[in-house]
């Protein structure tokens, strides 16, 4: 969900960073003069919460946040300062969980550029339609010396202690779909789970979505390269002229999607260019272009009669799922015959334009704002999004 950056939210932020902060310390002090570990890890709990949920606004705020945290497991969870694994050998490739039918939503690939356009012509032209530059991030510390792909390094980065946000359920539509704070160690645990683990598959699907795990992981953000191109101001696109790049300073938002073999994103649109990097794992992509959304059945928006009686709380992007596809592009039966499908609208004016691609890890994928995207893991996998 884009944070929103209202005057009253703002000093709301700002107030509920300053309350985190507070109960960490006291936190912090109980643990010193009572030596109770519980309090240490309590005390980092907040001080993530402040930027999870916060973003930690305010001058020197995350420094001082991030600061306290390691000063908390070093002096009470026996985290020591060069903890950080690097440069691990490589790991065996793993193991495919799902297979890959053919896509019946989608009759064109996703282009794969032979070379990188220059910027000029990204910015007069290339901008305008979706594509995919293999092997561009290939570079990145994260496929290399810092491997995103190694549960162990992640957890060096973190430290003990740290908690994130994790949606819960494999598809946000669906009504048994909610979402927690979760130990990063827990997560890592389920999600990458070690070869020897027994892992009962019919846990619910563990997703850590659309989160700056940036701000709370520093170390992380020395592993990525940004592209270029991200920082060239482009234009609305033709078929999207609302289009404004992010109010932040950078006019850049870069998230974080880390999950097993068979997250889904459900078919939405977003209001951002995207470059979308995948650094670990494959991830199929479904895209359809702007002016085909009456087609794709979207949520109706909130308040209007036929919306759903139980909305799940925030969509990846907005509260309302007014920006979401009612229908799956990734299992959606075509039915026996235009008379029994469902969604006919989709198989009539959609799919002959929409494009699919299953990104490796390596990949860079592009893609206009208003563009209706949907993904799917094929294993676990790790993508960083970079809007713009
Ligand atoms: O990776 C995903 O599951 C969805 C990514 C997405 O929606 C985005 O980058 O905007
Ligand atoms: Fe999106």
């Amino acid at each position: 969900m884009s944070k929103s950056t209202g005057p009253a939210l703002a000093c709301l932020r700002r107030a509920y960073t300053k309350g985190c902060i507070l109960q960490a310390l006291a936190d912090a002090l109980d643990c010193f003069y009572n030596g109770a570990q519980t309090s240490a890890l309590s005390s980092i709990r907040w001080l993530d919460k402040a930027i999870i949920i916060a973003g930690a606004p305010g001058e020197g705020k995350l420094d001082l946040i991030l600061d306290t945290i390691g000063n908390v497991q070093a002096d009470f969870l026996g985290r020591g300062a060069e903890e950080v694994v690097a440069g691990l050998p490589p790991e065996p490739p793993q193991r495919l969980t799902t297979t890959l039918g053919s896509m019946k939503t989608a009759v064109n690939s996703i282009p794969r550029l032979g070379r990188p356009p220059s910027l000029a012509s990204f910015v007069s032209h290339m901008a305008q339609q979706p594509f995919i530059l293999s092997g561009f991030i290939q570079d990145w510390p994260a496929l290399n010396e810092h491997p995103w792909r190694s549960p162990r390094y992640l957890r060096s980065i973190a430290g003990p202690g740290r908690i994130v946000p994790v949606e819960i359920g494999d598809d946000y539509r669906k009504d048994e779909w909610t979402q927690a704070l979760m130990p990063w160690d827990e997560f890592l645990d389920k999600v990458m789970p070690s070869p020897k683990s027994t892992q009962a598959s019919d846990l619910p699907v563990l997703y850590l979505a659309q989160h700056n795990l940036f701000l709370q992981f520093p170390a992380l953000q020395s592993d990525v390269i940004v592209p270029d191109y991200v920082y060239s101001s482009l234009p609305p696109p033709p078929d999207f002229p609302h289009y404004e790049p992010p109010t932040n300073a950078d006019q850049l938002v870069m998230n974080a999607w880390l999950g097993p073999a068979s997250t889904v994103s459900p078919a939405h649109t977003d209001p951002f260019y995207n470059f979308y990097a995948q650094a670990v794992g494959r991830k199929t992509v479904w895209l359809a272009p702007p002016d085909v959304g009456p087609s794709m059945y979207p949520f109706p928006p909130p308040g209007t009669a036929a919306d759903r009686p139980h909305n799940p709380a925030a969509n990846h992007t907005n509260a309302s799922m007014s920006n979401t596809s009612q229908v799956d592009v990734f299992s959606s039966p075509d039915g026996d015959g235009t008379a029994h499908r469902p969604f006919p609208l989709f198989w009539e004016n959609v799919v002959d334009r929409a494009m699919c691609a299953t990104l490796e890890p390596g990949d860079l994928l592009f893609f206009p704002p208003g563009w209706w995207h949907a993904m799917r893991s094929e294993e676990v996998s790790f993508s960083v999004s970079m809007w713009f």
